[in-house]
């Protein structure tokens, strides 16, 4: 993942400790480890992009450094927002690795699950302002995070798809993801969706408010920055604490059935039926390609 920003360094880039320039100003920081990319420029807005081929899967590896980089971000008093994006053409995410969730242990599993809700409490309930300049597909565990930002912007490409599709892989998706796409698009529209295990083309994501606006792929970056702006415009106690007013129920509730959400997705995903579901849909997934 590559993130990128600037102000207060106090990152690292791989080995190499990001300072003050000579003049005592600030100097862009870059921070990363090998699967996203993390800038930090003088703006304060970091920039955050994944950078795990062939198409940024949320490994357990991966989400560990994505809390990580999170928890950096927070903790700089210089940073007040984040634009996520992914390096690769035509893929935001493609969700949770399903490898992670396959002919693994039951502690494999515990602690990839664990990953998982610890990356979204952190995206969720960032004190920034998280902005997911949606560059390609996003199924699943991809869209939980564009949809843990505050806003949402796609590549107007009705290629590229958006939606919670876990029933199309014969899996459930759990309550706070659920509970994550009610807060965006509503009871009804979440629920008709969420049955069918949909995945929206970009035009269709807009018109259900799945996304927020559309624009050609090379405005992304530039909307992405200029909605930043706007709601930086803002003081950030005043939207901080209206976030939390809008978010802390959903938060609270994973807070307060965190072992019992890790016990039902060790049990749940250790059948063997959702085993073989899973295994099904990877060689789907390699017989498409070929
Ligand atoms: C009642 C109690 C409930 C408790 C909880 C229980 C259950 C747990 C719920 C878990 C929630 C799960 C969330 C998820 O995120 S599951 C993952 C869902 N993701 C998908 O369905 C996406 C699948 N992938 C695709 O549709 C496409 O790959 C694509 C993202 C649109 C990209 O297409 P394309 O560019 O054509 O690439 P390929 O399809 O050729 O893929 C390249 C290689 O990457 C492998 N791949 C793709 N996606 C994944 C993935 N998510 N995990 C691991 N690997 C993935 C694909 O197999 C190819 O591999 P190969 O090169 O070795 O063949």
């Amino acid at each position: 993942m590559l993130l990128s920003g600037s102000g207060k360094p106090q990152f690292g880039e791989g080995n190499r400790e990001v300072g003050e320039a000579p003049l005592g100003r600030p100097v862009w920081a870059a921070v990363g480890g090998s699967l996203m990319s993390l800038c930090l420029p003088f703006t304060g807005v970091a920039t955050m992009k994944f950078k795990s081929p062939p198409v940024n899967s949320l490994s357990l590896e991966f989400l560990t450094e994505f809390s990580i980089s999170l928890e950096k971000l927070e903790n700089n008093r210089a940073c007040r927002g984040v634009i996520i994006t992914s390096t690769l053409p035509k893929i935001f995410s493609s969700g949770l690795d399903i490898t992670e969730m396959c002919g693994k242990s039951m502690e494999h599993y515990t602690e990839f699950w664990r990953a998982v809700q610890e990356m979204w409490l952190r995206l969720y309930g960032s004190n920034m302002v998280t902005v997911a300049a949606v560059n390609g597909s996003s199924p699943a565990g991809g869209c939980l995070v564009a949809m843990s930002c505050d806003y949402r912007i796609m590549a107007e490409n009705p290629k590229f798809s958006i939606g919670l599709n876990e029933a199309q892989l014969g899996i459930v998706a759990p309550f706070w993801f659920k509970d994550t796409f009610v807060n965006v698009v509503g009871h009804r529209i979440a629920e008709r969706s969420l049955q069918l295990g949909s995945l929206h083309p970009a035009p269709e994501a807009h018109k259900l408010g799945l996304v927020d606006e559309l624009v050609p792929e090379e405005k992304l970056m530039e909307r992405a920055a200029a909605v930043m702006a706007q709601w930086l415009a803002l003081p950030d106690h005043a939207r901080q604490l209206t976030k939390t007013m809008m978010r802390k129920a959903v938060l609270d509730r994973l807070v307060a059935h965190r072992e019992e959400d890790i016990k039902n997705f060790v049990t749940f995903v250790s059948k063997e039926s959702i085993q073989k579901s899973l295994r099904m849909y990877m060689e789907m997934l390699k017989k498409r390609k070929s």
